[in-house]
Formats: structure tokens, sequence, C-alpha cells
């Protein structure tokens, strides 16, 4: 029962082999290497113990490698090949993983063990002023990348106005006898009070049938800004577009944490809480995007992929889509 770290594992990065195709038959599996000075790092958090603290149905540690593993196996874009060309394989570098080792057992003080040792990794990636992509384990993920986040721009003096937006169909300030996967945004909210800040919280997707009155009387109490799934589905995007630019305007630096049981069930039925609506899955890539080309994003994370609840491997499809419509935002940035 510990914390353990284990390196950039190539096993994880395989795909098919097409010796008969011309060049531009490019995966994934064949330009992500071991994390050095690349300008996207990859850090998993193999971790049950937040969703196990939640009452949920645990299985999130087996995630990083299995969603590494599919983006492997996805295509890179013309459009990165045009812009990138001899450089593809200098893009995207593989920091590892933590390890929370529960052994599937509540443990007092390991899961915060665990968020501090991933948060070191990920203030270390942003103090080389990389995006760092956190790929979860449950939501407590979000602790240690907000931390990260923090301390990383800390350490340099960097203005320390930053932005959480969450897609997720919960709001995660639960009040608890400890830190879980259901408290993240509260901790990261009195973090913050401490020092007379307020944190900027943008929750996309909330559920009215997923939080109780308490999280929302809490939500209104740290003036979180909402869409709920509804709005989601009713509003036009043009108003949600506007809602996300709006909120993002006075912001220096965001953290966007996407909590796969956003997504409908047919998209995404391996989470711990699967979505009775859910968003399409168009509908938070576009949200994505857009907040990506803000070029104010620092810290990215994906949440809550749980293996034993997958059905075909879709679950993992559409997270490893995610995380490759990220990197292609993220490096066609700015053109
Ligand atoms: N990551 C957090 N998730 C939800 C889980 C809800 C549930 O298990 O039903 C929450 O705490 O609200
Ligand atoms: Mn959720
Ligand atoms: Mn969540």
């Amino acid at each position: 029962m510990s914390v353990k770290y284990t390196a950039f594992e190539q096993a994880v990065y395989t795909g098919r082999q097409e010796p008969y195709e011309n060049t531009l038959a490019q995966y994934w599996y064949q330009h992500i290497h071991a994390f050095e000075q690349q300008p996207i790092a990859l850090l998993g958090f193999a971790c049950d113990q937040g969703v196990n603290r939640n009452q949920g149905r645990i299985g999130a540690k087996y995630a990083p490698r299995i969603i590494k593993s599919a983006l492997a196996k996805l295509p890179i874009s013309w459009a990165l090949q045009q812009r990138y060309a001899e450089q593809l394989s200098a893009l995207v570098g593989d920091a590892g993983e933590i390890h929370c080792q529960d052994e599937d057992r509540i443990i007092p003080e390991l899961l915060e063990q665990a968020q501090h040792q991933y948060a070191d990794s990920i203030a270390a990636i942003v103090m080389q002023n990389r995006l760092a992509i956190g790929i979860g384990g449950g939501h407590e993920i979000a602790w240690g990348s907000f931390l990260g986040l923090h301390q990383g721009l800390s350490a340099q003096h960097f203005a320390l106005n930053i932005g959480v937006i969450n897609l997720d169909a919960h709001l995660d300030l639960r009040q608890d006898q400890y830190a879980t996967s259901g408290t993240p945004f509260r901790q990261i909210a009195e973090y913050l009070a401490a020092s007379s800040q307020i944190l900027p919280y943008f929750c996309i997707g909330v559920s009215e049938f997923a939080n109780t009155a308490a999280l929302f009387e809490r939500a209104k109490a740290l003036k979180v800004k909402m869409l709920s799934d509804n709005d989601c589905y009713r509003l036009t995007w043009q108003a949600i577009e506007s809602q996300i630019l709006a909120f993002i305007a006075p912001l220096d630096r965001l953290y966007l944490t996407i909590d796969l049981d956003c997504l409908n069930a047919g998209t995404m039925p391996a989470v711990s809480a699967v979505a009775a609506k859910g968003l399409p899955l168009d509908f938070a890539e576009r949200c994505i995007s857009t907040i990506i080309q803000s070029g104010k994003v620092s810290v990215i994370d994906i949440a809550e992929y749980n293996p034993h609840y997958d059905i075909d491997g879709r679950g993992a499809k559409v997270a490893a889509r995610l995380l490759a419509l990220i990197l292609e935002q993220q490096l066609l940035n700015g053109e």
C-alpha cells in the first residue's frame, strides 16, 4: 500500500503495420516517446481510491494504460502532418504514471499522497511551459491537476488568475469526511479561499437529477457558473459559445477537466455513474475545441473511464478520440 511511479512503457504503444502504404499512413504509436522536452506531456493517474471513498464502482485505475493504448492506434491527421512534417516525433511525450496502490480498500492518507505526487509532476511540466494532460483515474485527479498547475505557476511568480472548466454531470463539490472523487472543486475553492481568492468555476453539463439541492446551494454560494444538461441541448451553440468565451475572457490560465460521465451512456457506458441523459459527443468536442482555441489552457485531464463497464471498447475509443482532438487542437493552435 503505497504510491508507485512507473515510467513510459513502449509496449503500450502498438498499432497497425502498413509497409505497403505511402508516408501519410502515420499513427500516434509511432510518434509518442518518453517525455523529455515535447510541447505536450501525458501523465497517468492510476487510482480507484477516490471513487471507492465516494461509494462508486471501482476500476478507473486501469484507465490510463487502456486509453493510451487506444490513442496509440489512431491516425495522425493530414493537417498535423502538413504542419509538422519531420517533427511528428517531437510533439507528444509520455511522462509515465502515478499509481495509488490501494488494493481496492479505503486507506487514509494514501490518496492524498498520490495526489501530491501527481501534482508535483504536473507542476514540473507546467514549469517547462508544456501542456500537461492527465489521464485518470477517478475525478479525484482534479485536485492534483489544479494543485500542480497552481504550484507550477506560483514557482515562476506567474499570474494566478486560473479558471476551471469542468465538463461533468456532477458538480463535485461534496462535503465529506475525506477527499473523494466527488470533492475536488470544493477542495480547490477552499484552498483559494484561504488566500482570499474566489475560484472561477464553470460546470458544463450538470444534471438536476444527479446532484442534491445541498450541492446546488454550495455551487450558488461559491458563485459557480453552470450550464445544465438540458441547457446544452436546448440553447443554441452561439449562446453556449458566448457563455464559454465570456467566462474565459478575464482569466489568465485555464484548467480543463473532462469527466467522461458527462456523455450519454450509449457513447460512454464505461463510467461509475452512467448518465441518464448525457451530452452528445459532438457537443463536448465543440466545447473542448473552443476552450483550447483560447490559447489559455495549461492543464487538461480526462477522468472516470472504467474499463469494467465498457462495451466492445467503445468508451476507450471515445476517450482516445477526445485525447486525439485535444492534441490536434493544441498543436494547430495559433495557425
Ligand atoms: N466524480 C464524482 N462523481 C459523482 C458520483 C455520483 C454517483 O456515484 O452517483 C458525484 O460524486 O456526484
Ligand atoms: Mn461526473
Ligand atoms: Mn466528476
